[in-house]
């Protein structure tokens, strides 16, 4: 028999599932079921449906929630520590020195948490995330209820988390074992960058990768002087030293990748690799401008991500998406660069298929995970609606998100978080800012 009666009915005015480009379904209904996506139907079909909880959402588009491809939770502890900085002035003399004043597990799980709160606050739903104190983050995760992918940095100088690359592989391997069976836990290998981590220890992320079946996540190509150093050390530019030692394949992630020639597009379309754009920290680094539409013509899968709060400041996909639209727009001088609806799916479906779980996320589809959020389209900003994919990158806001759920658990209804305590975080905040700024 059908089933009719679920946990969770959504009666939304539209729908996008990010199935089709620029798909949008009027006056349609939502199941969900335990974790899942049960039903889609529309309204008037479904009106024999029943669930133990009902939510009307008129005025309301529901979407997949955003795949935040590269980020820094804890970073938050540092929102607005050392701004308007280039990227290698802005880590040696301000980021790495308050990081080994102040980095503990306590940090990065109050950061993450914070920082959780903010994405979720915000429509996020997955977080790709890379730091250090791992198990700190993964309890983050699991408290806010969030999917986490939980990058295990590994560099090849010692911090307060380890003294050299053999030892942080060690503790990532240990720490993952406690969250191999969570479902919204997963970890990845992530080595910070081509300039702090070298061949040998490279070869090890490889091994260990293929090993255990584990993303690599690293920032690559993010400045030109990373690239001409790069040339200077080695004779060759990142992406092909990466290349020589096996690095570049479909589990690769590469954050930034503003560099590229087009041999090197060319490259990263052949071998599958994935790349996370984060516009607005390459625009207050002033990295430069990714080329994104030529990657996207090359068949490249293109994330986006938001960076830490001490880069963007804002851990807001909205925004994020938003500027890579405009940004791709403004670095062809081509108005039809990254339209709308494929900076969405962007900031979704291809988010989720560089994470390898677009079979579970980032689409709204009967079977799928139930990640998704609601966005309120009847306030006077968002009046009229013609187009609600053009809404939600051009005129939307975050404050627009009013509920969100994560593997279907409302984690987020009415703008009030159900897994964390924001009041609670606000003063943990403040607590943390008194402590550095002694
Ligand atoms: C090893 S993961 C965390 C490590 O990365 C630093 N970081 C944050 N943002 C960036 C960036 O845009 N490029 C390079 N490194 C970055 C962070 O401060 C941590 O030390
Ligand atoms: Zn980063």
């Amino acid at each position: 028999m059908t089933q009719t009666h679920f946990q969770t009915l959504i009666h939304a005015r539209w729908l996008i599932t990010i199935e089709q480009d620029g798909e949008i379904l009027h006056h349609h209904t939502l199941a969900i079921e335990n974790d899942s996506i049960a039903a889609i139907a529309p309204t008037a079909d479904a009106a024999h449906w029943t669930a133990d909880e009902v939510i009307t959402l008129d005025e309301h588009a529901l979407m997949p929630g955003f795949v935040n491809l590269h980020g820094h939770s804890a970073m938050t502890l540092l929102r607005g520590y050392a701004d308007d900085l280039a990227l290698m002035d802005w880590l040696q003399n301000h980021i790495w020195p308050a990081e080994g004043k102040h980095v503990s597990h306590d940090f990065v799980r109050d950061g993450s948490m914070i920082g959780m709160a903010e994405m979720i606050r915000s429509g996020t739903t997955t977080i790709n995330d890379m730091y250090f104190y791992h198990s700190a983050v993964a309890e983050a995760g699991q408290k806010a209820a969030m999917r986490t992918f939980v990058g295990a940095s590994i560099l090849e100088f010692p911090t307060n988390y380890a003294q050299n690359s053999d030892e942080y592989i060690r503790r990532a391997m240990t720490e993952r074992e406690a969250y191999l069976n969570d479902p919204l836990i997963t970890f990845t290998l992530a080595p910070h960058a081509p300039y702090t981590v070298s061949d040998d220890t490279f070869r090890k992320v490889i091994a260990t990768s293929e090993k255990h079946n584990m993303l690599v996540h690293c920032h690559i190509h993010e400045t030109a002087d990373e690239v001409n150093n790069s040339v200077k050390e080695h004779g060759k530019r990142p992406l092909a030293r990466l290349n020589d030692l096996g690095v570049l394949n479909d589990k690769l992630i590469g954050a930034h990748m503003v560099h590229l020639n087009d041999e090197e597009i060319v490259l990263v379309a052949r071998l599958n690799i994935a790349i996370a754009h984060n516009p607005s920290s390459n625009m207050k680094l002033a990295s430069g401008i990714a080329p994104i539409q030529k990657l996207l013509d090359a068949g490249v899968t293109v994330g986006i991500g938001t960076d830490g709060a001490a880069s963007n400041n804002k851990l807001d996909m909205f925004a994020e998406t938003r500027s890579a639209a405009l940004l791709a727009k403004v670095g062809t001088l081509n108005p039809t660069a990254v339209p709308a609806a494929t900076a969405l799916r962007m900031a979704t479906l291809e988010g989720a298929k560089a994470l390898h779980i677009a079979d579970k996320v980032g689409s709204l589809k009967v079977g799928k995970r139930a990640d998704l959020i609601a966005i309120d389209m009847g306030s006077l900003e968002t009046a009229p609606a013609f187009d609600v994919i053009s809404h939600i990158i051009y005129t939307a806001g975050r404050e627009h998100v009013t509920h969100s759920w994560i593997n279907g658990r409302c984690v987020m209804r009415a703008r009030t978080l159900t897994t964390l305590d924001e009041s609670a975080l606000k003063i943990t905040a403040s607590e943390w800012r008194e402590r550095i700024q002694k």
